[in-house]
């Protein structure tokens, strides 16, 4: 007989738990007064019924720039029909589109009749801007072309080129069209090409990270509309704000933080939620996020990996990195794999240090020893190995994780642990 399971609505804490997610979009816009500013002037000519501006945006990753766009798009539409303007806004994210042709198939798509698509392949390319020309034509009025993940273009017969040079190129007439670009690749507009980042970036806005007090407004904001009055103890919303300043002033992950704190303490029947939620969800994504990492890691990396952690189990890191390579060349040859170079290795040692998954301290020894890297994980071992369990059943079990293989309830090989690796 399965136990009697049922479920109760538990509200306690939440008022509304949905606006913590990344498509909610709130009202407004807190901690962004000067780049809504800017943002603001440059969208102005629209309004004026004059020749949009190419607009930029850029800046790291959650640092509120779609959500700018979105909000102020939104007024621009509200106003422009109000004025009589004539304005139609295309947003597309360029996520999975690296050519321009294949933005201007969707472009044509968006534009047309759902009856009257074009297939996504097949056409000569010239003849695509034949239809998007058209179809900007039959629309009129200003258009507004919202490129979001722009830097995944990466083609020379550039769309961003293209369009912005439509009208003087006479493929328009009718239409006066904008392309707002936006990108969290910091080295995207300098690697662009001389006239495409003139046309493309005649009014650029630079998003930079949010401070603490920022985020601690962008936070408050949403905690309102989600949390119960009295819901949050005092010190909640400054550390989730103070972390998220320190992981790059993201506002994302600043509010993933809080919905999690919120969760734990759900999910542990709190009154309130308190510092000790935040903490324990902090351990928690960050866990996800290390375990996230090393699975997209590629194989060899994963192997020199696999070597350093087999030292911790040992309680013998921190480790050189040619006593990693030594280990590394070990497991290649268990599972009859040619070892990288000695020198590749140490690349993998210092990229998995920047990816925060690894410590890598330099030491020095003077004449007698030379200067070389420690290394250290900077996890515990058991997150390393459940990360990587599909390449630990693969290689099979050193010696120097058994104990944790075997304790975990989180890795389960597909064969035997009793035929573990010996040291080396
Ligand atoms: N100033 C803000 N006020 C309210 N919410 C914000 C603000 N800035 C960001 N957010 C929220 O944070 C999340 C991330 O913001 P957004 O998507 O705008 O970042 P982004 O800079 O476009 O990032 P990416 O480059 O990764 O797309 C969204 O849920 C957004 O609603």
């Amino acid at each position: 007989m399965p136990p009697d399971i049922s479920f109760t609505p538990d509200n306690d804490l939440y008022k509304n738990r949905d606006t913590l997610f990344e498509d909610y979009t709130p009202d407004t816009i807190v901690g962004r007064d000067t780049e809504l500013e800017q943002y603001h002037e440059a969208l102005q000519p629209v309004i004026n019924g004059e020749r949009p501006s190419n607009i930029f945006l850029y800046g790291k990753t959650g640092v509120g720039k779609t959500a700018a766009t979105k909000f102020l798009l939104d007024r621009l539409q509200r106003d422009a029909d109000q004025y009589d303007v004539d304005l139609t806004v295309i947003y597309l994210n360029c996520e999975d589109l690296s050519k321009s042709y294949q933005i201007a198939v969707k472009l044509v798509n968006e534009l047309r009749d759902p009856s009257d698509q074009i297939s996504e392949t097949g056409h000569p390319g010239y003849k695509v801007y034949e239809y998007l020309w058209d179809e900007l034509d039959a629309v009129g009025g200003t258009i507004l072309v919202v490129l979001d993940e722009v830097d995944n273009i990466g083609d020379d017969d550039s769309i961003l080129y293209q369009i912005p040079r439509a009208r003087s190129n006479e493929h328009i007439t009718n239409a006066k069209v904008g392309i707002i670009g936006i990108s969290n690749d910091l080295s995207f507009r300098d690697n662009l090409s001389a006239k495409v980042r003139s046309s493309l970036c005649e009014k650029a806005i630079s998003f930079p990270p949010y401070d603490a007090p920022e985020l601690q407004d962008v936070l408050q904001q949403r905690a309102d509309t989600a949390f119960h009055d009295d819901a949050l103890a005092d010190d909640v919303l400054p550390l989730c704000a103070a972390y998220g300043a320190q992981d790059a002033g993201d506002a994302r992950k600043a509010l993933d933080l809080l919905r999690e704190a919120g969760d734990i303490a759900r999910a542990a029947d709190a009154d309130h939620v308190h510092d000790h939620h935040v903490e324990k969800a902090r351990d928690k994504l960050e866990r996800e996020e290390v375990m996230d990492g090393i699975a997209d890691l590629a194989e060899h990396q994963q192997l020199t990996l696999y070597a350093l952690a087999t030292f911790e189990g040992d309680d013998e890191t921190p480790v050189s990195s040619s006593t990693v390579y030594d280990r590394y060349q070990s497991l290649c040859h268990y599972i009859g794999s040619d070892p990288r170079s000695a020198r590749r290795v140490r690349d993998f040692l210092k990229e998995l240090a920047d990816l925060s998954i690894t410590a890598r301290t330099p030491q020095n020894e003077g004449l007698s020893g030379g200067k070389y890297h420690d290394h250290d994980l900077k996890h515990d071992l058991e997150t390393v190995v459940v990360a990587m369990a599909d390449l630990v059943d693969y290689v099979g079990v050193h010696e120097g994780i058994e104990d944790v293989v075997r304790s975990s309830d989180e890795i389960v090989l597909s064969s035997d642990i009793d035929a573990t690796l010996s040291p080396d």
